[in-house]
C-alpha cells in the first residue's frame, strides 16, 4: 500500500473524472437538452470545463455559454429537467472507467478499507453507473450533490461519512481529479490524493497543493 494510507481507516472517492470518464454522456445529455430549448449546441470539449460543481450548475454554465447571460428561472428549470431525463436514459453508453480503477477498488476493499463515495452527481445517477461498472457493491456510502444540503467543495458530505462510520478526519484520505475535492477535504481534515487526467475547469491540480498526486488508483495499492 502507498505510504499515504499509513494508519488511514476510510478512503473517499470522487465520481467523475476520478473513477469514470463521464464527460461523453454529460456532453450528450446537455447537447439533447440544449436543443430541446432550441439554443446552440456547446460540443463535448466545453463541456468538460464545466463539469464539477453538479447538475444544475453544468445545466447554468451551458446556457449561460449558448445565451452569453445568465438563464431565467423557468429556462433553467426546463433544460434541467431536460438534462436529468436524457443523462438518466443513457449514463453509461459512452462512460468508461479509467485505467486501474476497477483493480485498485477491489485490492483496497479486499485489503479492508471502507470506502465510501462522494459526488456532486446528483445522486439518482450514482447507482445504475456503479453497477454497470460492477463496483456498487465495494461501497459502504455514496453521497451525491443533492443527498445533503451541502456538496464539495464544502467538507460537510467529508465530515458526514467520517461521523457515520465514526473515523476520525486525520484517518481519513480524499481522492478527486478536481479543487473542489481536494478544498473539501483540506477543509475536512482529510489526506488529500489528486488525479491529474480528469476535469478541474482547465486549471492543473497543482495548483489546489493536495498532499499527493498520482498518474492512476494503482499507485495506492502498489
Ligand atoms: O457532477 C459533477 O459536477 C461532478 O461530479 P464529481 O463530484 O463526481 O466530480
Ligand atoms: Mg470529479
Amino acid at each position: 500500500m502507498h505510504a499515504i494510507l499509513q494508519g488511514k481507516r476510510l478512503i473517499a472517492f470522487d465520481l467523475d473524472g476520478t473513477l469514470i470518464d463521464s464527460v461523453p454522456d454529460l456532453a450528450v445529455a446537455v447537447q439533447h437538452a440544449l436543443g430541446d430549448v432550441g439554443l446552440p449546441l456547446p460540443g463535448e470539449e466545453r463541456v468538460r470545463d464545466w463539469v464539477g460543481n453538479g447538475a444544475q450548475v453544468l445545466v447554468e454554465r451551458a446556457l449561460t455559454w449558448a445565451l452569453a447571460e445568465a438563464p431565467g428561472q423557468v429556462l433553467q428549470t426546463t433544460a434541467y429537467e431536460a438534462f436529468m431525463r436524457h443523462y438518466g436514459a443513457a449514463p453509461n453508453a459512452l462512460t468508461q472507467l479509467y485505467p486501474g480503477v476497477q483493480t485498485a477498488l477491489h485490492d483496497l476493499h479486499k485489503a479492508g478499507y471502507p470506502l465510501v463515495l462522494i459526488t456532486n452527481k446528483p445522486e439518482r445517477f450514482i447507482a445504475p453507473i456503479l453497477s454497470h461498472f460492477g463496483l456498487l457493491t465495494l461501497f459502504t456510502y455514496c453521497i451525491g450533490g443533492d443527498t445533503l444540503a451541502e456538496k464539495k467543495p464544502s467538507p460537510l458530505p467529508l465530515l458526514h461519512v467520517a461521523q457515520q462510520l465514526d473515523i476520525p478526519s486525520s484517518a481519513c484520505v480524499m481522492v478527486g481529479d478536481s479543487r473542489h475535492d481536494i478544498d473539501a477535504g483540506k477543509a475536512a481534515g482529510f489526506a488529500t490524493v489528486a488525479l491529474p487526467y480528469g476535469y478541474n475547469h482547465g486549471e492543473p491540480i497543482e495548483h489546489s497543493q493536495p498532499d499527493l498526486i498520482i498518474d492512476s488508483l494503482l499507485a495506492l495499492t502498489e
